[in-house]
């Protein structure tokens, strides 16, 4: 060992390291150096920004923010669709050493109550279209925001103010904050968890810059290329994915659709000459749909990017035919981003599968025992495709939750998360998802855990028991379906009694829209262990028969 060398300390590069390798750090460097260049476009208004105004208008909201108190580790709230505001808040928390908060738009007000019972946030500003929503969560939660702010012209809650007054006057240009720190926590986004209620997943500003790096790597994104995130941003996949959070970094154009349409999009490619889109692949379904309809030109992409739901070997096959040869996708989850990635060059062999590992982390496939509990030592066989379950270590993920160690200790053991995914891998360690330990649904891209939907179902009294299930389908992925049990001389109308439950989920206050079955069947019994718990993967094993029998009545 060299002693001279090892009694010199880092000390200078720490520093730089820490203060400077900040999120924040990397929009500031791009004001300067993109100043002239497009930063946002918003489609439905037309408005536009370069760099130099976005860091303008991002010190303006920095300024008024701090008048009305927001500082370090304070909570910036917002619910809004995809909108220059919600880019604005989340530079601007950046600029404060404060927090940002994304919240579904979807959400039932129960649901975004609970969201404010676990985080109380200093300022909330949410589109004027969901003012309903909004004041009857803030009235369940019996909260009152310190700053609430509307987006948009309707008519605004009582108490709240329109997000341009939040904009000071007079303001220097985004700053990065001097003593901001990569260890800061900068963003708070929202997974569901077990009871499918939303979980605070915190992420650090290196969380944020380490994020930004991968997508750029792994598209790969150029700094003069623009994209259009086709997800919502209060998704991980959404903003981070060649959102705001990567645009931004990156010096890159980000172009806004608040409402997806797919024909939109197709005409949008063709019109700006978009590099990249990225969705779920519901998205990319309907993307296919609408260009074989009426094809355009879609030569300027450079790729299309999908996660939030495995790609189907045939569906992949048929983008890539329809819309692009440069077909990816990532898996993961809102704690670690993706943590695999199905390249392009994996295409067209590769197809349904869920690609390797990313480059800054470990992803394995462990053994399960008997009860699906993992076997974090003993991996599963590569060469039988065992079923195991998959586990990650990445540098994307906070490894916390806000409120929840039970939870946090359950998910992130050692270092590693433990999403729940059941999976196989091969000998070149090709990652192929198989299903969920939880009997979670992804229906579009969205999760829904049918306990949520069980307990509305449950209630009822003429309910002996509910299943929840997905049933697979071409454009969702999965369909939400639920099994019931009526009790004696119940339900004799099947269809009435769709009907019936169907607006029991659509009145629940803790229910957000998505998560309602769309089919139900009547059955007499349900399948359950020795121990009395509902065994939903044999229910899902038979949904596509049972759909074909004609057993399932649409409300
Ligand atoms: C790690 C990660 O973060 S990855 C996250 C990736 N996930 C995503 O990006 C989510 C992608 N999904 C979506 O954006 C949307 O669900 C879409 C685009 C697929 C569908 O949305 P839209 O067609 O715009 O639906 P819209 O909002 O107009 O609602 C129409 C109906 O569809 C329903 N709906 C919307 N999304 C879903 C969904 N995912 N599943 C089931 N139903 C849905 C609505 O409840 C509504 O029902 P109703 O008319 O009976 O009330």
């Amino acid at each position: 060992m060299n002693e001279s060398l090892d009694a010199l300390q880092p000390t200078m590069f720490r520093e730089v390291f820490e203060h400077h390798f900040t999120w924040a750090s990397g929009f500031e460097r791009n004001i300067h150096r993109y100043a002239d260049r497009p930063a946002m476009t918003d489609l439905p208004s037309g408005r536009h920004w370069t760099y130099a105004e976005l860091g303008r208008d991002t010190g303006r909201l920095v300024a008024g923010l701090a008048a009305r108190g927001v500082g370090k580790g304070d909570l910036v709230a917002y619910q809004l669709y995809n909108c220059p505001e919600f880019a604005m808040l989340y530079i601007a928390a950046q600029g404060l050493r404060a927090v940002s908060s994304p919240s579904n738009f979807r959400l039932a007000a129960g649901e975004l109550a609970h969201v404010f019972d676990q985080t109380r946030p200093k300022v909330f500003v949410y589109d004027v279209r969901l003012a309903d929503q909004v004041a009857h969560a803030l009235e369940l939660a019996d909260f009152n925001p310190q700053t609430l702010a509307g987006v948009g012209s309707g008519e605004l809650l009582p108490g709240a103010i329109r997000f341009d007054e939040l904009l000071a006057d007079e303001a220097p240009s985004f700053h990065a904050p001097d003593d901001a720190s990569t260890w800061d926590w900068t963003s708070l986004l929202f997974t569901s968890g077990t009871t499918g209620m939303p979980k605070p997943v915190p992420l650090t500003s290196l969380n944020e810059v380490l994020t930004a790096h991968d997508v750029i790597m792994h598209f790969p994104l150029n700094a003069h290329e623009s994209t259009l995130n086709m997800s919502p941003w209060f998704h991980r996949g959404g903003n981070y994915c060649a959102g705001p959070n990567t645009m931004f970094y990156l010096g890159g154009e980000v172009v806004i659709m608040p409402k997806f349409d797919a024909d939109a999009v197709l005409d949008t490619i063709a019109e700006r000459g978009l590099a990249y889109v990225v969705g779920a692949p519901t998205n990319l379904e309907r993307l296919a749909d609408a260009q074989e309809r009426r094809p355009r030109d879609l030569s300027s992409l450079s790729g299309i990017v999908t996660m939030g739901a495995p790609l189907e070997r045939a569906a992949a096959l048929r983008y890539q035919r329809v819309l692009s040869p440069r077909i990816a996708n990532g898996y993961g989850t809102t704690e670690g981003f993706w943590n695999t990635y199905l390249r392009p060059y994996d295409l067209p062999e590769g197809s349904g599968t869920a690609g390797h590992a990313c480059l800054d982390d470990d992803v394995a496939v462990v053994r399960l025992f008997d009860d699906r509990t993992a076997a974090p030592d003993e991996l599963a066989a590569k060469d039988n495709k065992e079923v195991g379950e998959v586990v990650m270590r990445t540098p994307k993920a906070g490894y916390a939750y806000l409120g929840h160690d039970a939870e946090a200790a359950e998910k992130f053991r050692d270092g590693w998360i433990y999403p729940g995914d059941l999976a196989t891998w091969d000998e070149t360690e090709t990652l192929t998802i198989v299903g969920r330990k939880d009997d979670m649904v992804i229906s579009g891209g969205e999760n829904v855990h049918p306990v949520q939907v069980e307990e509305i179902l449950d209630a009822d009294d003429q309910v002996v028991d509910s299943l929840v299930t997905g049933l697979p389908d071409k454009e969702w992925g999965q369909v939400v379906v639920a099994y019931v049990v009526p009790e004696p001389g119940a339900f004799t109308d099947h269809q009435q009694a769709a009907r019936h439950l169907d607006r029991l989920c659509r009145d629940a206050a803790t229910l957000a829209n998505y998560k309602r079955p769309r089919l139900y069947a009547f059955v007499d019994a349900l399948p359950m262990t020795a121990t009395g718990k509902k065994q939903h993967y044999k229910m899902h094993e038979r949904t596509t028969a049972d759909a074909a029998k004609g057993l399932f009545v649409r409300p």
